[in-house]
């Protein structure tokens, strides 16, 4: 399949060597090649995101649909003077994900409507299990990003099945959880969503947990100002921001028939964040046993540092009794959903 790469020469037009005196080879690798893995609503607002947003500009796509990459592959590629020199492959062939810094996978069946995310399990895990060893085989330094559902079980299958160390195995987790939390607490105060600070944390799902402990604005903790925020005896009622933020999937769903441009800008965010050695502070769904007292062998999100090796470290966060025991039943569901699958 044709790529896109302002550099490329193809053949040995008299005209080229006209124009060109060589000095030397040219380099292929950018330091940055990301492969996104699905080219359907969630990959390729993250391809769009991240080449937009300067993350990489040395993008693979791989997807069993062979017309729908060749499109997507040109509609990109007629975009390329209004990007950043960026060098876009595809192709269903995975040696074309080689040297591929992180591997982002977004392929398989999302929800129908009244469908939840743990309902997917078994048909993504056994789509998974075709293409986890592909990307591996083909980048065994990379580190991958699991998107598809449900995030933090794939991302669990996809360690397994993957053999990577648990630090370069993530999943996007509460990041997009997290985003919404924020978006919403920023419309109920009136002030900027990077303003308002606060984390979802555990299943990226109907059991995510609010730290409303932690929620603050410059530093002013919420909860100093109403100690039963998020509580059910809350006379001002925060514990629907959170409600609402569990039904952000199901109503878009509902309205358009997926979720896109949210998960899109989410991915792009962590992609840069491994890219650029950032060190930055993200809700990602990780390996947690051992983490606030868990015993299982599951991967949930908690506020982690990202950098160039993948998760660096998880903050210790103080929690109060009530969101420990929301985060151990949201372990629990996950331990239970994993022992019932097949991979
Ligand atoms: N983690 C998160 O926050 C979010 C996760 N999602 C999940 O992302 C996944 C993708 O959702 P959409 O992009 O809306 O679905 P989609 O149906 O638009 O795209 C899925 C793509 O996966 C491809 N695919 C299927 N099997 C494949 C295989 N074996 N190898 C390579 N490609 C394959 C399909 O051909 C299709 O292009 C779903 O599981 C959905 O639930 C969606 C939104 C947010
Ligand atoms: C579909 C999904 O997981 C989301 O938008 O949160």
């Amino acid at each position: 399949m044709a790529e896109s790469n302002g550099n490329s020469q193809n053949g040995k037009m008299a005209t080229i060597e006209k124009l060109f005196q060589p000095v030397q080879e040219k380099l292929d690798d950018t330091g940055n090649k990301v492969t996104v893995v699905g080219v359907g609503q969630v990959g390729m607002a993250a391809v769009f995101s991240m080449i937009t947003q300067g993350v990489t500009n040395n993008i693979a796509m791989v997807d069993v649909m062979a017309d729908k990459l060749k499109g997507e592959l040109m509609d990109l590629q007629h975009g390329s003077a209004f990007m950043r020199n960026v060098k876009i492959q595809a192709s269903t062939d995975y040696s074309i994900s080689a040297g591929s810094k992180i591997c982002v996978v977004t392929a398989g069946v999302r929800q129908r409507e009244g469908e939840s995310r743990l309902d997917l399990v078994q048909r993504n895990t056994d789509v998974l299990k075709i293409i986890i060893p592909q990307l591996v085989k083909h980048s065994p330094d990379t580190i991958l990003i699991i998107a598809s559902n449900p995030v933090d079980i794939l991302t669990y299958v996809s360690w397994k099945l993957s053999g990577l160390p648990k630090h370069r195995v993530i999943g996007s987790g509460t990041n997009l959880d997290s985003a919404r939390f924020r978006y919403l607490l920023s419309e109920k105060l009136g002030i900027a969503t990077t303003s308002c600070h606060g984390y979802i944390i555990g299943e990226h799902g109907d059991s995510s947990v609010p730290v409303w402990s932690g929620v603050n604005i410059a530093g002013v903790r919420l909860s100093d100002l109403n100690q039963k925020i998020g509580s059910d005896s809350d006379p001002e009622n925060w514990k629907e921001t959170h409600t609402m933020v569990v039904k952000s999937a199901y109503e878009v769903i509902k309205l358009k028939g997926y979720t896109s441009w949210a998960i899109g800008l989410s991915l792009s965010q962590l992609a840069r964040a491994i890219l650029s050695n950032a060190n930055s502070v993200h809700a990602v769904s990780t390996y947690l046993k051992g983490e606030h007292d868990i015993n299982d062998e599951v991967f949930l999100s908690l506020p982690c540092v990202l950098g160039r090796s993948g998760v660096c470290d998880v903050i210790r966060q103080p929690l109060t009794q009530t969101e420990r025991s929301q985060l151990h039943q949201s372990a629990d569901l996950m331990a239970k959903v994993q022992a019932g699958i097949k991979f």
